[in-house]
């Protein structure tokens, strides 16, 4: 597959996770509010929750934290983030589900030949199991997670990770995702071209990103690579 515009063969594509392959943002509300409970706070709903990802757990809970009566002592803050992640490395997938044509179009991807990837703010752990419960991990030669380096998207450092273990150049890679994040991540990376998806949690209007299109749904992808 050749990048219209440099004419390099397109080798690898570097998939953002929440938002992008999997709609995770019910388990993670279950799992906040599961915490919230223990703490004697009302719960946060699905819309609050949606809004709250995108930064990696640290900040999600720090939002949930925020919006439920404040962000405690940082000792206290910092064993609700550990009992979260408890809570919600459990069990990551109960309500959560791959969006429509995800399995189909990752398969078909692979079995083109091309070398798949997962960029994510999620811990390692969640990601992992997340996807091993929805059937997709063996279709990726290699995962970051948001704890896989010292810094997290929008920098451009997990993304440069993961291409190295893909052994790709940032030229040959498209990368897909849903929000300011990744754009400005995988834009900083210097890859080929980006592409989001319609459907995610981005907390901006896509259409003032610096992307290279936005896809109708994620079966539209295979078409996007190619022209
Ligand atoms: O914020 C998170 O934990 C995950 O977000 P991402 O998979 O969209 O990077
Ligand atoms: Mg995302």
């Amino acid at each position: 597959m050749t990048d219209s515009v440099n004419r390099r063969p397109i080798r690898a594509v570097a998939f953002d996770l929440d938002g992008t392959l999997v709609d995770s943002a019910a388990d993670l509300m279950h799992a906040s509010n599961a915490l919230l409970a223990e703490l004697g706070r009302p719960p946060v709903d699905l819309p609050a929750v949606r809004s709250f990802i995108g930064d990696g757990a640290p900040k999600l809970v720090e939002r949930v934290l925020a919006a439920t009566g404040g962000i405690p002592a940082a000792d206290e803050a910092a064993r609700c983030l550990q009992r979260f992640l408890a809570i919600y490395e459990a069990d990551p997938s109960a309500h959560s589900a791959l969006y429509p044509g995800v399995a189909e179009t990752l398969g078909g991807l692979a079995e083109a030949g091309l070398r798949l990837g997962v960029c994510t703010n999620k811990p390692m752990g969640a990601t992992l199991r997340l996807l091993d419960d929805l059937g997709i991990a063996g279709r990726f030669a290699a995962v970051v997670g948001g704890d896989s380096y010292p810094t997290r998207k929008p920098s451009p450092e997990p993304v440069l990770g993961l291409l190295e273990r893909l052994e790709v150049d940032p030229g040959e890679t498209v990368f897909v995702g849903d929000n300011e994040h990744d754009v400005a991540a995988a834009r900083a990376a210097g890859v080929a071209r980006v592409l989001l998806v319609p459907y995610g949690y981005a907390r901006v209007p896509l259409d003032g990103l610096p992307h290279d299109g936005i896809l109708a749904g994620f079966a539209d992808l295979p078409g996007r690579l190619s022209c």
